[in-house]
């Protein structure tokens, strides 16, 4: 029996990799129901492929424009509570949660306590909530499989060995479009600049915070969830090629490595198909064109939003929800032309100075931090 997906962010990078992945292989996977923002066209095109049972839009205008195109074996929907609705479908096993920032945090959430498998990309919800969604992971007893290069990388690595034999993790980042930069050249970076990833083809807001680094750090508070593993013992190392996805070194100094062409859709398979691997149409690695592979330490001067991000993992509380909502906003105003390239990180350690921090938040209390982030956010651009 097929493996019955929902993707949550269907149109996006993500979502079109894991339609191109399940495409591949419709013996072992099916896909059931989608969610998506706006992109209509995109919609449309992939209910006419994969003909599924049930489909959200963000809004009415949307899903309007796709129902009108596509047959009425698929129902169409709109809105939050139609999201939810997708992400809970009966008939979906595993749910891929690859919408952006942490609006992917209620229906990851309903998804887990429907008893679903999560294939995890979006890793603002664990950003924001990684204590809840965690424990109701447990409670659920579903597995929380990572997309995100890096993990998928250390889950592999971590495959059939003990908790208590890591030693640390080491983290790989490219350094992002801007590795090279001072900060006198940073103070005039582009959006057009900025958008311009060395090795990996993504969506504009992870784009944007791999080029100041906060990826990295989002990712860091990812990894201390998903491995449940103390922050001094999550390193990130630079490695401009990004062919080592990252690595796990033991107690006894071994160092476990997972390399391979960056394609997105060798983590996304191997979450969807674990604990099978299936073939893939991703070129092959060749390491003697590649010839060489560069590490380096990485610079918390020139990119101070990884310190920030160590700062509000290591505080705990509410501080990672904060540190991840005044990110988006900046984000999207630096997008949108409102704010230079160096003033995202400045909103971001203005709205972290200001936030008294709440112990162990309730789901009710994140929400409230993220909101309170927001505004304050929007006040400093
Ligand atoms: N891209 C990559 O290679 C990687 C991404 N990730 C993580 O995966 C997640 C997705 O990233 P990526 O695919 O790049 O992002 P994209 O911006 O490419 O895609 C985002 C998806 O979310 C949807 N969306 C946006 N707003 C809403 C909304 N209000 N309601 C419903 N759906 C919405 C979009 O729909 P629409 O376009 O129709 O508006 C789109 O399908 C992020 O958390 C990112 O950090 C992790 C590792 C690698
Ligand atoms: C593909 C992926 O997992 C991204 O998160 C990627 O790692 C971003 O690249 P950086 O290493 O530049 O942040
Ligand atoms: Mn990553």
């Amino acid at each position: 029996m097929p493996e019955q997906i929902i993707i949550l962010g269907s149109t996006g990078s993500i979502g079109k990799s894991t339609c191109e992945v399940i495409a591949q292989h419709p013996e072992e996977f099916r896909v059931i129901a989608l969610a998506a923002g706006t992109n209509a066209d995109e919609m449309i095109r992939q209910v006419k492929q994969f003909k599924p049972k049930l489909v959200s839009m963000a809004t009415q205008a949307a899903a309007e424009q796709v129902k009108k195109e596509v047959g009425g074996d698929t129902k169409v929907l709109w809105g939050e509570e139609a999201l939810l609705e997708v992400a809970t479908h009966p008939d979906g096993t595993y749910v891929v949660s690859a919408l952006v920032g942490s609006r992917g945090l209620p229906p990851t959430l309903a998804a887990i306590q429907a008893g679903k498998k999560i294939g995890l990309a979006n890793k603002e919800t664990l950003v924001t909530a990684g204590h809840i969604v965690t424990q109701e992971a447990q409670k659920a007893n579903v597995p929380l499989i990572p997309i995100d290069s890096e993990h998928s990388a250390i889950f592999q690595c971590l495959n059939g060995e003990r908790k208590q034999d890591v030693g640390r993790i080491l983290l790989t980042a490219s350094g992002g479009s801007f590795r090279d930069w001072s900060r006198e050249q940073l103070a005039n970076a582009t959006v057009e600049q900025a958008l311009k990833h060395p090795n990996w083809s993504m969506g504009a807001k992870i784009t944007i915070d791999s080029a100041t680094l906060m990826n990295k750090g989002l990712e860091v508070i990812e990894a201390h969830w998903l491995f449940q593993l103390p922050y001094d013992l999550i390193n990130v190392i630079i490695h401009p090629q990004s062919i080592v996805h990252s690595m796990v070194e033991f107690k006894d100094g071994a160092v476990m490595a997972q390399l391979g062409t960056p394609d997105m859709k060798v983590p996304i398979q191997y979450a969807l198909s674990y604990p099978k691997r299936l073939p893939l149409d991703t070129p092959a690695l060749d390491l003697v064109t590649l010839s060489r592979l560069d590490f380096r330490a990485p610079d918390f001067e020139r990119f101070p939003c990884l310190k920030l991000a160590y700062q509000a993992g290591k505080a705990g509380g509410s501080m990672p929800t904060v540190l991840n909502a005044a990110n988006e906003v900046a984000v999207e105003h630096f997008l949108q032309g409102n704010c230079s390239f160096l003033l995202i990180e400045e909103i971001i350690e203005r709205v972290l100075n200001e936030h008294v921090s709440v112990s162990n938040p309730s789901l009710q209390e994140i929400q409230a931090a993220d909101q309170w982030a927001r505004n304050y956010a929007h006040q400093c651009v």
